[in-house]
């Protein structure tokens, strides 16, 4: 049972061919820079050293005939195509529509399509990426996996936008949140790292990569996500505002005679973490250029004061004078407000914190950020091992970077959507598939091992 999974962004398509049977990745890849005259193909087939090359893909259709291509070129894993037995297809925005992931058929395209309206940068390609598979491969089921659906079980207090009542009732406006597959994912090898039921788990899942995003889980599910009506809420991004004060954009469009186009272009990829530097939007540039050198810090952290506000903004940086100051500002907005997303978060599930979790591409390779997060937390029983933490990476597979006595524990875990648009393309066509809160996953199973 071969399972194919796509994950279309704005600008590139992920993809990953799984045997089930055997539980094995037989290929994989990514084409980046999609819409362009030379598109970036990654190619791996299981085993073997990866393939890269450019091409003219314009648009996803394109990109997606290329991966079928692939798949049974020279260097493919099938020889039919006809040998995928299905395929699922990440679809960011599911409305308030889709509460789990769902069979593909012309109504649930044309609903997807109905909600482009409120994910324009997200839901069109994914679309695409839905339209030409379809188009070529008519008679393979397509199952739709929404990264809103895992947060349907926010409750309205946590949903509902202080903005005229009838915006949410006519036109949806309220928080959806995003990246629900990966806080899925997370949450569930969280609590096989507890040794705990995921019921009788509650957790904060920190999801650090280009796209950022919180979410606080009461007994498995749940209850809150930084992320919003769009994926441009919650903490600073790599190229994404997140929070601000909501007048800001409207007064900057009147200043420099902006249309509300040219405003979400700005907020969407000229802010964040490139806003702030000016120059780099990837967290190992800014890093790079804040020279902080982790290993001195934990002689420079130990002795600081609260209430000392600017010992307390020395200690860190005091070797990273030479560091360019934008990038040092960036790094100590960035974990400034995943704190006071952690605070609130842990007053949300009224203090009963089991463990935090760090995942995605920063979260699961930055031991100085996570240490700027987590340093002096030990009165609310967070107790990190520095040893552990600079040890952690995407590499070390899932690690507690907590002392054992800690209280609260801190895990990286690094997170796997593709496994969970897997499992539920094969759940829900097998028909046993409630809702996946109820649903039984493979790696909620203790002997389960992370493919690396
Ligand atoms: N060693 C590292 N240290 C810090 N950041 C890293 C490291 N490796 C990768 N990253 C960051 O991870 C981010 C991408 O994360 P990823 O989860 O792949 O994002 P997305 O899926 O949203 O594209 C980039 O900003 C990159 O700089
Ligand atoms: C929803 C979202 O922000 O996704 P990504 O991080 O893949 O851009
Ligand atoms: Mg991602």
């Amino acid at each position: 049972m071969k399972v194919l999974v796509l994950n279309c962004g704005s600008s590139s398509v992920k993809f990953d061919l799984f045997d089930w049977k055997l539980q094995k990745n037989l290929a994989k890849g990514l084409i980046e820079r999609v819409g362009t005259i030379n598109a970036t193909v990654h190619y791996n087939r299981s085993g073997h050293q990866t393939i890269v090359y450019q091409k003219e893909l314009k648009d996803h259709t394109k990109a997606v005939n290329e991966v079928f291509t692939l798949l049974i070129g020279k260097d493919g894993v099938l020889s039919d195509l006809n040998e995928i037995y299905a395929i699922g297809h990440r679809v960011v925005h599911g409305g308030e529509k889709f509460k789990k992931s769902t069979l593909i058929d012309n109504k649930v395209i044309s609903t997807i399509q109905k909600l482009s309206s409120l994910a324009p940068l997200h839901n069109p390609p994914n679309l695409a990426g839905i339209l030409a598979t379809k188009e070529l491969l008519p008679n393979i089921p397509q199952v739709a996996i929404f990264d809103t659906a895992f947060h349907s079980t926010i409750p309205d207090f946590a949903y509902i936008y202080a903005l005229p009542f009838e915006w949410y009732e006519k036109y949806g406006i309220r928080r959806y949140g995003f990246h629900g597959s990966s806080h899925l994912y997370v949450s569930r090898r969280a609590a096989v790292m507890l040794d705990k039921h995921i019921k009788d788990t509650n957790l904060i899942t920190l999801h650090i990569g280009n796209g950022v995003s919180f979410c606080a889980i009461k007994s498995g599910a749940s209850i809150d996500t930084s992320m919003g009506f769009t994926p441009l809420q919650g903490a600073v991004m790599g190229t994404r505002c997140g929070d601000i004060d909501p007048a800001i954009p409207l007064y900057m469009q009147e200043k420099l005679k902006l249309s509300p186009t040219q405003m979400m272009d700005i907020l969407n990829k000229k802010s964040g973490l490139l806003g702030i530097t000016g120059k780099y939007y990837d967290r190992r540039d800014i890093i790079n250029n804040a020279k902080i050198d982790i290993n001195s810090i934990d002689e420079l952290d130990t002795e600081n004061l609260i209430g000392d506000i600017e010992q307390e903004h020395l200690s860190i940086f005091k070797k990273a004078e030479e560091g360019d100051p934008r990038c040092m500002l960036a790094l100590q907005i960035e974990a400034y407000e995943i704190r006071k997303y952690l605070g609130s978060y842990f007053f949300a599930l009224n203090g009963y914190l089991d463990a935090i979790v760090f995942t995605a591409g920063v979260g699961e390779n930055s031991p100085l950020l996570r240490y700027m997060v987590l340093r002096k937390l030990e009165n609310l029983g967070i107790i990190l091992d520095k040893d552990k933490n600079l040890k952690a990476d995407s590499s070390t597979g899932e690690i507690a970077i907590t002392k054992d006595y800690s209280k609260v524990k801190v895990f990286v875990i690094p997170t796997d959507e593709e496994r969970v648009f897997i499992e539920d393309t094969i759940a829900v066509l097998s028909g046993n598939y409630k809702s996946h809160i109820s649903y039984e996953y493979s790696f909620q199973k203790k002997n389960y091992k992370p493919l690396k």
